[in-house]
């Protein structure tokens, strides 16, 4: 195997990792892609069955989406003069990943901004917005328009809607879409691009640049055309992949993220 790697020195370790890489990349073709009912069941199941809490998976997700943007958005490629970032939450806890991976970024080096119109009134984001806060993130009240997105900020992160999204957008979301269909910024989408059927997609919906699935990619995730594509949520126990037959391909080392 490792003699038709690219990479090939004399190391084995290195030709190990290129191996897997390869190994990974051929098994992420099989990774399943869920239909919506199936994404929530395997959600509560994490909770009622393998005894994992919400908070906690949060994390992971957030974390997974603040290292994939790192990854496919470093530091020294952004093209403004500052490293900004516009992260928009929505009320569910896709937006609760939002506000994680924000804080993360800052930890990472970037300047992010949230906007968070609707703001569930429990502990857990309530916890999850004082960290920003205390991470010196500031909050916009308002939603900018298009072209100061595209002036002020390098990338625009969708946490708006995740796999729970159903029927026709409401507001204050319809108006936050359609500006964001209207910015030339890259847009990074968390799980699911916002405002997309989970299943069906959207052909007159938000074309992200890259989309972070968390756990397994949904079913609209086929219809994705952007550049970048991730898989983060490494958390799964066997047992869960197993049953659900989601085929993870094997994460590299020790990252929490894969491209695919
Ligand atoms: N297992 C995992 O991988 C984990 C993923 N996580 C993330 O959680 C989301 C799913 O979170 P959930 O809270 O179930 O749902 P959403 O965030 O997608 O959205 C729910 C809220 O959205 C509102 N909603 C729904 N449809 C509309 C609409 N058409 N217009 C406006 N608003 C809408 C809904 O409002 P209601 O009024 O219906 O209550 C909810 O407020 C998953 O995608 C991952 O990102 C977890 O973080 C960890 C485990
Ligand atoms: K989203």
């Amino acid at each position: 195997q490792t003699g038709t790697c690219p990479l090939s020195t004399a190391a084995t370790t290195h030709n190990k990792d290129c191996f897997s890489s390869r190994a990974a990349s051929t098994m992420a073709q099989t990774v399943k892609y869920l239909g919506q009912e199936e994404a929530q069941h395997i959600d509560e199941e994490l909770f009622s069955e393998y005894g994992f809490s919400v908070d906690q998976l949060m994390e992971l997700a957030g974390l997974s989406c603040a290292t994939a943007i790192a990854k496919a958005y470093p530091l020294p490629s952004l093209v403004k003069a500052t490293p900004s970032l516009l992260v928009i939450c929505g009320p569910g806890n896709n937006g609760g990943d939002g506000l994680v991976c924000a804080r993360h970024l800052k930890l990472f080096g970037y300047d992010p901004t949230i906007l968070y119109p609707k703001r569930p009134n429990k502990p857990l984001f309530q916890g999850l917005t004082t960290q920003c806060q205390k991470m010196e993130i500031p909050f916009l009240t308002d939603m900018p328009e298009a072209k100061v997105i595209d002036e002020a900020y390098n990338l625009v992160i969708d946490a708006i809607f995740g796999f729970s999204f159903k029927g026709a957008v409401r507001e204050p979301f319809g108006s936050i879409l359609d500006v964001l269909k209207k910015t030339t910024a890259p847009v990074a989408s968390i799980d699911i691009p916002s405002g997309w059927d989970v299943e069906q997609g959207s052909a007159d919906g938000l074309q992200p640049d890259m989309l972070i699935s968390l756990t397994a990619p949904k079913k609209s995730a086929a219809l994705f055309r952007g550049r970048y594509h991730f898989l983060g949520g490494r958390f799964v126990p066997p047992g869960l992949e197993r049953k659900y037959q989601l085929n993870l391909p094997q994460y590299p080392g020790i990252d929490c993220v894969l491209q695919l």
